[in-house]
């Protein structure tokens, strides 16, 4: 069993496999073709993807609002397909906050609770537990009608949590704010989730959202799950076209395998240059490949030393950084980012010749 923080075994918290849905009509839409995941206990856990491939399905399977066509989905070991929405340890919060307007900020975090029965004293507590936890204490007795939208998503935040799911799923609750309060709402989320320890599963289709908040990402394309790992893992090795097209800026580059060890490609760039690249694990390719690599991985140097060799086209001043276009020799074209500082001054103008390197193992094979 894979193990955590202080060696404690890792808990599953939610766990699918082959989960399809298909959505009948004419013709039926299958929202999800087949998805495979294990989401630990205690994670922040992100669905990201463009619109219409399945982010909202595959939450609305989890909360059960919707039954798969087929496949299983388990909650800490158990089946969770036989059991309503309410009797599932699982909350939701959606973009549309949907508070009651003419409650008050305390009236709208314990009505959950209420519904649930929950005697008086320990709703009391519990809603000041929250507001304080959500920083919505001062405003307890305020109509939800009278507080701003920032502060209507931490009463949503704080009723959802309230009743202590053990999953928090959360359907792009940030998208209604405007970029300062997203920026902060995202930073607030973060700690709201390692403060209650609570499993959240988050939904966006902001790679940088995405990038900035999550333990993990599931990159997803058209109901299908493309890649799962860490931001960096998925930044830095994208397993595939679209995951390093869908998230950042990338530059794709023909190549040809000349061997391999372990994950480790060496491979013959259209320079007849040689390096070598790194593949996923999962991987076996063979032939002519395509690279991803990221603008701020490789540098520009003098003709004789690149790795591949072209003409400067651009130069794109941004203040923090500058963005060199060039025409690789084969026709291709190759972005570099390269970082600007009071000293840094490249010399360079549109039509030098230059040469590009990037370092051992920073290429990685696509697979596809
Ligand atoms: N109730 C429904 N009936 C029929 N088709 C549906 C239904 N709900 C969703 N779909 C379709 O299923 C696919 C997946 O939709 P879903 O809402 O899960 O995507 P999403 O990734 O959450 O998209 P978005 O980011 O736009 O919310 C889409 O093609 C959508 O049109």
């Amino acid at each position: 069993m894979p193990c955590g923080v202080g060696g404690q075994p890792l808990k599953i918290a939610i766990s699918a496999r082959n989960l399809r849905k298909v959505y009948p009509g004419q013709p039926p839409v299958e929202a999800l073709a087949g998805v495979d995941i294990d989401i630990q206990d205690n994670e922040f856990f992100t669905l990201l993807g463009p619109s219409g491939c399945g982010k909202t399905t595959l939450l609305r399977l989890i909360a059960g609002f919707e039954n798969p066509t087929s496949g299983s989905l388990e909650m800490f070991g158990e089946s969770i397909l036989d059991a309503p929405p309410h009797k599932r340890p699982i909350n939701t919060v959606f973009q549309s906050y949907a508070l009651f307007p003419h409650m008050t900020v305390a009236q709208n975090i314990g009505f959950g609770l209420e519904m649930l029965g929950k005697p008086k004293t320990e709703i009391a507590a519990t809603v000041d537990e929250m507001m304080a936890l959500v920083k919505m204490t001062e405003m307890a007795d305020r109509q939800t009608s009278q507080i701003s939208g920032g502060q209507q998503q931490r009463v949503a935040l704080a009723r959802a949590l309230a009743p202590k799911p053990k999953v928090l799923l959360l359907d792009e609750p940030l998208s209604a704010l405007d970029f300062k309060l997203r920026k902060d709402m995202q930073l607030e989320l973060k700690r709201l989730q390692s403060e209650t320890g609570i499993t959240f599963i988050f939904v966006t289709h902001d790679q940088e959202e995405a990038l900035t908040m999550s333990d993990r990402i599931a990159v997803m394309e058209a109901g299908s799950i493309r890649q799962i790992g860490g931001p960096r893992d998925i930044y830095d090795h994208p397993a595939e076209r679209f995951v390093a097209d869908f998230i950042g800026d990338t530059n794709f580059l023909p190549a040809e395998i000349d061997g391999r060890e372990g994950v480790t490609a060496r491979v013959k760039l259209s320079s007849g240059q040689k390096t070598t690249a790194r593949m996923q694990e999962d991987t076996t390719p063979s032939g002519k490949v395509t690279l991803a690599v990221r603008p701020e991985h490789a540098r520009l140097v003098g003709e004789a030393e690149g790795l591949l060799k072209g003409a400067l086209r651009e130069i794109v001043y941004f203040g923090t950084d500058t963005h060199f276009h060039v025409d690789i020799d084969d026709g291709t074209r190759f972005v570099l980012r390269q970082q600007n500082s009071p000293d840094t001054e490249a010399g360079l103008s549109q039509g030098d010749r230059v040469g590009i390197i990037f370092g051992d193992g920073v290429a990685q094979v696509l697979r596809d």
